[in-house]
């Protein structure tokens, strides 16, 4: 085939996507490598941009990456643990919140370069995320929310106008204490609640494997059924349970299809959204088949 002709293809193949997610949401869980390196982190915009541009409503959720350690270290703050969990003090949150804003804006800043309009804000922005105090068996870890409730308006107005929105995971919880969350369940969460078309997870991984110890058991199409079946049997490593806990959560909460991304792959996004086969793991409710036949 001409190179022409492959090129048309390869543009041709994105069609019935582009169609289908039309004006639809998709949530973008950003954290991992794509935060640290550069180049990634341009790519990654870039592809959220395009999906923006071409009629896709994407929100970003964003975690801070290795800069809050970063930070915590540079006052000279020596971090705490227990049960492997570092603590949130007071301070170590203060660090937090402030870190999160700066790599929000620097995110905003990015998307404003390639021409479209976003807006950062926390989960303490228009109530956005409602938390309580979590616990780690029984022990006290300081600031550390759980989610209990989520109210998308915010979200929903910012959409509207045609703003990107790009969310960092801080709530407040009934005192109107701030709390920081984990940017998955946030993610899980802002999908549920505005019942997303699809969420996506940037990951340092391929995807989920059928082997955790083999990279080439990756699994490009997972049914929740099965999902299920491979966390009963034993077969997801410890870093990826919770990520599948949550994909299949959010998928038995109205969210019609999951993706988990190696970050570390620039373009994954588009790679993952606008071709047939992806790149990473689809994970999908019971009974949905793959939507084109990769024809
Ligand atoms: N890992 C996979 N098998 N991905 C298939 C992706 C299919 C399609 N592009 C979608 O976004 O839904």
């Amino acid at each position: 085939m001409n190179t022409y002709l492959e090129k048309a293809k390869v543009l041709i193949e994105a069609l019935p996507y582009i169609q289908r997610f039309n004006r639809k949401i998709i949530v973008v869980k950003y954290g991992g490598s794509a935060m640290v390196d550069e180049e990634l982190k341009r790519s990654v915009i870039q592809d959220v941009t395009l999906l923006k541009l071409v009629g896709f409503k994407p929100i970003i959720v964003h975690g801070g990456g290795k800069e809050i350690s970063r930070w915590v270290s540079k006052v000279g703050m020596e971090p705490k643990f227990i049960n492997g969990l570092r603590v949130t003090d007071k301070e170590t949150m203060e660090i937090a919140e402030m870190v999160l804003g700066k790599v929000g804006k620097s995110l905003v800043q990015l998307v404003e370069g390639l021409g479209v309009k976003a807006v950062s804000l926390s989960g303490k922005d228009g109530g956005l995320l409602k938390v309580e105090k979590k616990y780690s068996k029984g022990e006290d870890i300081g600031f550390v929310g759980e989610i209990t409730d989520v109210d998308p308006q915010i979200l929903y107005d910012l959409l509207e106008k045609d703003f990107l929105p790009i969310v960092c995971p801080v709530g407040l919880d009934k005192d109107f204490n701030t709390y920081n969350i984990n940017a998955d369940d946030a993610a899980c969460a802002i999908a549920r609640a505005v019942n997303a078309e699809k969420l996506a997870f940037l990951t340092d991984i391929e995807g989920v494997r059928r082997d955790p110890e083999d990279p080439k058991s990756l699994i490009s199409e997972l049914h929740v059924k099965e999902a299920r079946e491979l966390i009963a049997n034993g077969n997801i490593g410890g870093g990826m349970l919770p990520k599948l806990n949550n994909c299949i959560d959010a998928i038995e909460n109205g969210v019609s299809r999951v993706h988990i991304l190696d970050g570390r792959i620039a373009h994954c996004l588009l790679l993952e959204i606008f071709t047939n086969k992806g790149i990473g793991t689809a994970i999908l409710g019971e009974g949905e088949e793959n939507y084109y036949d990769g024809k």
